[in-house]
């Protein structure tokens, strides 16, 4: 279990993220969402024990990362900016943790080498920017962590690496009860994968909750409307617009599918459907509404 206890980094004096608590358990996939800047990687980075938060700390498996070598040798953390030794070759770079991780399976890097169809003797420098997220992702399998951390896992992999690499956590989370967290603005790339979700808003951890959850918690409606519902409208009775055209909204609530639709009757709303909610969904829900001045600009 990973536990994060009201963790607090700072970079000088500004806070990045501030008073963080949750814990992870063993056999999950947790998904970290947030807008650009919001502290992903700075949790990430402060949850494999790169940072020494300023305030609380985060406990694995009942002791502190930070300074552990030994529980880091059983976490890997693939960052934005993937890190490979100069001139290496995915032969260098699997001797190179095979040294340093005591879970480190041959037989694992060489499936993987095959199913990724990457040669082992070529620069990874050469590799495209896709390859070589490709690369980290085999190598930090390859490692056997009980802890892996993933930071915009899926830039820049193609359709089909993207769901090879799904497929690959989800079997190794089942397999080897390990931890998964991934951060990731594709919230379409996270769906129906990850277990627990996390949004970092104003350098908080704003919500958490397990996907069933929330799932179950809220509802999405698509109904007409003869009337013309303003905004107002739709908040004063707990809806909040999600898309709105030709006399039809789309809206999500929190609550009871059956109060929510009594209360959409009550403001005149007709031909009710009940639509499955997407995590894209609750996240441009919880967004606050952007505005942007684009008059006079080229
Ligand atoms: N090395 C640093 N020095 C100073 N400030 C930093 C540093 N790294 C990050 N920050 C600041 O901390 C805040 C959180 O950054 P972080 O990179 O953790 O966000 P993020 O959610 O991962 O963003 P993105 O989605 O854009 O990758 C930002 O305001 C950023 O400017």
């Amino acid at each position: 279990m990973i536990a994060i206890e009201h963790v607090t980094k700072k970079y000088g004096k500004t806070p990045a993220i501030e008073d963080v608590t949750c814990t992870i358990a063993a056999g999950s996939i947790y998904g970290l969402i947030g807008y650009n800047g919001a502290g992903k990687t700075t949790l990430l980075k402060t949850i494999a024990g790169i940072y020494r938060p300023e305030e609380g700390r985060v406990i694995i498996d009942g002791r502190p990362v930070y300074e552990n070598e030994e529980l880091k040798q059983r976490l890997f953390i693939m960052t934005e900016e993937l890190y490979f030794l100069p001139q290496a070759t995915l032969h260098t770079m699997g001797r190179f943790y095979k040294g340093y991780y005591p879970n480190w399976n041959d037989r694992t890097f060489e499936r993987l080498l095959a199913i990724f169809n990457l040669d082992p003797a070529m620069k990874i420098s050469g590799f495209s920017k896709g390859m070589q997220r490709q690369a980290g992702i085999l190598l930090a399998l390859s490692t056997r962590p009980r802890y892996l951390l993933l930071d915009e896992a899926f830039d820049g992999l193609d359709l089909a690496k993207r769901n090879l690499m799904k497929k690959l956590l989800e079997r190794y989370v089942k397999e080897k009860n390990a931890i998964v967290i991934i951060s990731s603005h594709n919230l379409r790339e996270m769906e129906g994968m990850i277990h627990n979700v996390g949004m970092i808003k104003d350098r908080r951890l704003f919500f958490h909750s397990s996907v069933a959850e929330l799932k179950r918690s809220r509802v999405k409606c698509r109904f007409s409307c003869a009337l013309d519902l303003t905004e107002g409208d739709l908040q004063g009775a707990g809806l909040r617009i999600l898309h709105q055209e030709d006399g039809f909204y789309t809206c999500i609530a929190e609550g009871d599918g059956a109060v929510v639709q009594a209360c959409i009757t009550s403001l005149g709303g007709e031909n009710i459907q009940v639509l499955p909610m997407t995590l894209e969904d609750f996240f441009l829900n919880e967004k606050e509404p952007e505005t942007y001045d684009l008059e006079d600009l080229f």
